[in-house]
């Protein structure tokens, strides 16, 4: 049997409710990782598994710190030789941010699996138990060898480039518009097509060329009608070196807003057109002249994920044009 490494951050899947009807209101990052393990004993029939507790917190309270105390655990775990594959338990709220950080900057070809709940253990019909034997099932495939970092939700494979939280209340939440690689159905995994862009071992960023606690500051503002350029400026004042601007449909910028980006790009704040649309997909001189004001496009990357990418750009570069070819491999 191959091993296994259980990697526990928090998050609902770790989480404790006051009933069993309660699949909503509940706490989160609760559960310590042995306990989850010997709630799916289940789990030791696919691999030999034993878990590490990183974190224990939800999710949407996960700042650089965190996210790099994750990557460097996984780096360090997939560098030992016995140890053939990592699931990351991980909240639900920001899980695609994480998975896209660790396909961005852990260089392995070892199966990388994160995976979350929508309900806690302690809810009926929680999903969490069959997400994690699920979750280890995979990350002890050899065919997920090489494939890239994964998220497994409610029995889908989705790549942590493209996949996304879309829902907050159903167990089917995660989706990705280009579709799932594959699905996971009593413990083996089905695939159907596989990751176009750059991840791991084909990527330029490394956890182990990151030193500190924190990347390069890079903020999101969300398009709307009857915007303020307020939001950008106190950005660039509080120190961030990339601005994203979520922008309406075609990553649209509002003719009064785009005075105050012009001037922030002249500043060295790089400017970046992503979508507030869901599956927003932002091609470069469409309906802003980026060409003219030095400006990137996020191509089919949401902001959230953007903002990632961004920041790990900086860490190699401030030129627009190399950030754009990152945008467009990554
Ligand atoms: N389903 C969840 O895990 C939600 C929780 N707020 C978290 O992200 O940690």
């Amino acid at each position: 049997k191959n091993n296994v490494v259980v990697v526990a951050t928090g998050g609902t899947i770790a989480g404790a409710g006051a009933s069993s009807t309660n699949s909503a209101t509940y706490t989160a990052a609760k559960v310590p990782v042995d306990d989850l393990l010997n709630a799916v004993p289940q789990i030791q029939n696919l691999a030999n598994v034993t878990g590490v507790q990183a974190l224990q917190v939800a999710s949407e309270s996960i700042t650089d710190k965190e996210l790099l105390t994750i990557a460097r655990k996984v780096n360090e775990l997939v560098k030992k030789p016995d140890v053939n594959g990592v699931v990351i338990t991980h909240g639900t709220d920001t899980l695609e941010e994480t998975a896209y950080f660790l396909s961005l900057t852990v260089h392995t070809d070892k199966p990388i699996v994160v995976v979350g709940s929508m309900r806690p253990p302690s809810a009926l019909s929680a999903d969490g138990p069959l997400n994690l034997y699920s979750a280890v099932a995979l990350a002890a495939a050899d065919s997920a060898k090489g494939k890239g970092v994964f998220v497994l939700m409610n029995d889908d494979i989705f790549a942590a480039r493209d996949v996304s939280k879309t829902i907050n209340i159903h167990t089917d939440a995660f989706v990705s518009q280009w579709g799932a690689l594959g699905t996971l159905v009593e413990g083996k995994p089905y695939w159907f097509r596989n990751v176009a862009k750059r991840f791991n071992n084909s990527s330029e960023f490394n956890i182990e060329n990151i030193q500190g606690d924190a990347l390069p500051i890079v903020q999101i503002v969300y398009g709307s009608g009857n915007m303020l350029p307020d939001a950008y400026v106190a950005y660039a004042k509080a120190g961030a070196k990339a601005i994203i601007h979520a922008g309406t449909g075609n990553g649209s910028v509002a003719n009064y807003i785009v005075p105050t980006l012009n001037q922030l790009q002249q500043q060295g704040v790089q400017i970046i057109r992503s979508s507030r649309v869901p599956q927003g997909f932002v091609l470069r001189n469409a309906e802003q002249p980026d060409d003219k004001y030095g400006w990137v496009v996020a191509h089919d990357l949401n902001p959230q994920k953007a903002k990632l990418l961004a920041a790990l750009a900086l860490t190699k570069t401030k030129d627009a044009k190399e950030i754009q070819r990152m945008f467009w491999e990554y």
